[in-house]
């Protein structure tokens, strides 16, 4: 991970822009892809390079578990290149291994489904908000797949799998409501599962689709074959995962906080490389951000937000389900925060099981800064109210560090808490920030 050269204020004095921003910025790479990528090539029958991976702490947690697995990750490149565990035709029994989840969801759960793929038994824990996180459906499941879990029956870390070097697999039925990766996390592994898997959805509506579309994208470019014809049903075959070298997109779901520069300052922020189709949620930024009353341009070099004229107190309030996107939330109820018309956010319960309960995290964060903001079962309203300065607390929460410093863009005196925190999905966000104001 890149540290930053100077040891970082705590809390940090978030910049205030002095005018209108104006910037051309390349982000790092996507964590969900990265860490697909990275999941899917320890899997495959060959070695594989995973081009312009994202350097930060979810990744490099992902490389880590993977390696104690048997697989190999030489990170010490842009391009990482990954030598797949051993299969089930050469078996070797492993001595036990330990995965730190630290508080990214993408290793609690897509890792413990290839656990049962090794001849051994894995451990698994994380940071202590992890413990809170949900994983039961997925442990509910992979014994069902025939595999050995004990999680001390609680549902949730610490627990263990012990696999044998194969899985039978099969169908289960899940309530995935809680979360997309328990899905993801089943497709991922499940072709290299005896019989592959049937995963079915019965529950509340699935949150961040796109997520799904994006798993199912990445096993069909390895020759995987996936099932979807029926909704909350999806069927991946069992068979080898191709080898397959992959160029990271950048992470646009990161892009929200600059791409916010520009509608909170009246400037004009270019994303390069932004993507022509993808699957990332955060493309739905060029919709809300429009919805806002910014304008938005694909340009050469990548995708343009420009602000309204009078920055903030030109942009209009959002009303929007954000159920698909809910990553996006604390970015965007920061505009709200800050914009001169009310906002309505809905359908984001989920993100209550996010790095932290996102929807009292940001009612008490926001609001204690001046918003007007109410807090609703599964969403959020915004009014428009005059904002302060104060400390933001980010409850380890990336995103959380994300909508402090836009609203310190645009509020003199916002200092924000544990800022580092940024490192989950970012290499150095706060120097990376500051050089833009
Ligand atoms: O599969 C993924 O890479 C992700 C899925 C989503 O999780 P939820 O479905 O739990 O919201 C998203 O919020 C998270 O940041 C990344
Ligand atoms: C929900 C998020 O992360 P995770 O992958 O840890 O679930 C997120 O990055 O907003």
């Amino acid at each position: 991970m890149t540290s930053p050269a100077v040891a970082l204020a705590d809390p940090w004095p978030a910049p205030v822009a002095t005018g209108p921003v104006d910037a051309v910025v390349s982000l790092p790479g996507s964590k969900s892809l990265t860490n697909r990528a990275l999941v899917l090539a320890a899997l495959a029958d060959g070695p594989s390079v995973v081009r312009r991976a994202l350097r930060s702490r979810d990744t490099l947690l992902m490389a880590r578990a993977l390696t104690g697995l048997g697989a190999a990750v030489d990170s010490s490149g842009d391009d990482w290149a990954v030598t797949p565990m051993p299969t089930a035709t050469r078996p070797a029994r492993r001595a036990p291994a330990e995965v730190d989840c630290g508080l990214a969801g993408t290793v609690m759960r897509f890792v413990p489904p290839v656990a049962g793929l090794v001849d051994g038994v894995v451990a698994f824990d994380g940071d202590p908000h992890m413990r809170n996180r949900p994983v039961g459906e997925v442990l509910t499941a992979l014994t069902a797949l025939g595999m050995r879990v004990d999680d001390g029956g609680r549902g949730s870390l610490p627990f263990t799998v012990a696999g044998e070097g194969r899985v039978p697999g099969g169908t289960v039925v899940i309530d995935a409501s809680a979360s997309s990766q328990f899905v993801s996390a089943l497709l991922l592994a499940g072709a290299r599962y005896d019989h592959g898997v049937d995963v079915r959805h019965d529950g509340k509506p699935i949150p961040s689709l796109p997520h799904i579309e994006m798993t199912i994208a990445m096993l069909r470019a390895r020759g995987v074959e996936v099932d979807d014809t029926d909704a909350n049903r999806w069927a991946v075959a069992p068979g080898p995962v191709a080898a397959h070298d992959e160029t990271i997109e950048p992470d646009l779901s990161n892009a929200a906080p600059f791409l916010a520069l520009a509608a909170v300052t009246g400037g004009s922020v270019t994303v390069r490389d932004w993507p022509i189709a993808t699957t990332q949620p955060g493309d739905a930024l060029r919709d809300l951000l429009a919805q806002m009353g910014c304008t938005v341009d694909r340009v050469d070099d990548g995708l343009r937000v420009t602000g309204p004229a009078g920055g903030h107190r030109d942009l209009l309030g959002l009303d929007a389900d954000l159920h698909d996107v809910g990553e996006l939330t604390p970015a965007i109820a920061a505009l709200c925060a800050l914009a001169s018309t009310p906002s309505h956010l809905r359908g984001i319960a989920h993100i209550r099981g996010h790095e932290t309960d996102r929807l009292a995290a940001l009612a008490a964060e926001l609001g204690a800064l001046g918003a007007d903001v109410t807090e609703h079962p599964d969403g959020l309203s915004l009014r428009p109210a005059p904002l302060g300065g104060g400390v933001f607390h980010t409850y380890a929460d990336h995103r959380m560090a994300h909508a402090g410093v836009i609203v310190g863009a645009a509020v003199p005196g916002v200092l924000v808490e544990d800022v580092a925190t940024t490192s989950k999905t970012f290499p150095d966000f706060p120097g990376f920030w500051a050089a833009l104001l």
